[in-house]
C-alpha cells in the first residue's frame, strides 16, 4: 500500500471557464493559470505522483513550456497515471476536500465524482468529493484542492513492473524476467523442471 497527498490553489478571475475535476461549471469567473486551471485535477495529479515518488506536477509539465499553455489537466492526470501502473500499484480510493466560498459544490457532488472516477478508471464510489468555505481565512477570491490518495500494488513485484513498462520488445521483456524470476523453477527431485510461468503471455 502507498498513500499520496496532493495540494493546489488558483485564483478566480473573469473571463475564463470553471472547470475543476474535468467538469465545466457554470460561473461566472474560472480560474486562471497556465493551463485550463482545474485545481482539483492538479492536486490529484500530485497525489498520484507523489504516492509512487514520482516527483511533482511541474517536474513533468513546467509551466514555462508553452506547450502546456491551455492545456486540460486530464492530459496532467494521465501521466499520474501512467506512473503509479509503471510501479505496479492501482488506486484503492482518493478523497479530496475543495476550498471555496463560491460555487457551491455539493449541489453537483455527484456528477464531479462521476467525472473524476471516469478519468482515473474507477468507481464513483471510489472518489470522495467534499467542500468548505475560507472561513476567516480572507481568501473568497482563490479555489484551494487538497487530495489523499491510496494505492495497492497490483501484484508485481515492483522492479519487474517498472522494467516489464520500460521495454520495448517482447525479447527485451524476455530478458527482464528470466533475470529477475529466474528460467525456471528447480525442481529436480521430481525429475523435471517446470517454467513458472510462460513469458511470452506477457504483453
Ligand atoms: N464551496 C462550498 C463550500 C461549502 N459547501 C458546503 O457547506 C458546508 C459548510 O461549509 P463551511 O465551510 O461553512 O463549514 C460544507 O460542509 C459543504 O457541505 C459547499 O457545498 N461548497
Ligand atoms: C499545470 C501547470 C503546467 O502548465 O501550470 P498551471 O496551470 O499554472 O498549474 P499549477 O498548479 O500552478 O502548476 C503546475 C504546472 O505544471
Amino acid at each position: 500500500m502507498r498513500i499520496g497527498y496532493g495540494f493546489d490553489s488558483h485564483a478566480f478571475t473573469a473571463g475564463v471557464p470553471l472547470v475543476i475535476g474535468g467538469l465545466a461549471i457554470e460561473h461566472p469567473e474560472g480560474l486562471a493559470g497556465h493551463s485550463d486551471g482545474d485545481v482539483l485535477l492538479h492536486a490529484i495529479t500530485d497525489a498520484l505522483l507523489g504516492a509512487v515518488s514520482a516527483g511533482d506536477i511541474g517536474t513533468f509539465f513546467p509551466p514555462s513550456d508553452p506547450r502546456w499553455k491551455g492545456a486540460a489537466s486530464s492530459v496532467f492526470l494521465q501521466t499520474a497515471l501512467e506512473e503509479v501502473a509503471t510501479a505496479g500499484y492501482k488506486i484503492v480510493n482518493i478523497d479530496t476536500v475543495l476550498v471555496m466560498a463560491k460555487p457551491k459544490i455539493v449541489p453537483i457532488a455527484g456528477e464531479l465524482r462521476e467525472s473524476v472516477a471516469a478519468l482515473l478508471g474507477v468507481k464513483p464510489g471510489e472518489v470522495g468529493i467534499k467542500a468548505k468555505t475560507p472561513e476567516g481565512l480572507n481568501q473568497d477570491n482563490v479555489a484551494v484542492a487538497h487530495v489523499t490518495v491510496l494505492l495497492e500494488s497490483l501484484g508485481i513485484p515492483e522492479p519487474v513492473g517498472a522494467m516489464v513498462a520500460s521495454a520495448e520488445v517482447d525479447d527485451e521483456i524476455d530478458v527482464v524476467v528470466k533475470t529477475l524470476v529466474g528460467d525456471s523453477r528447480d525442481v529436480s527431485a521430481l525429475g523435471r523442471k517446470v517454467t513458472p510461468f510462460d513469458t511470452d503471455d506477457l504483453t
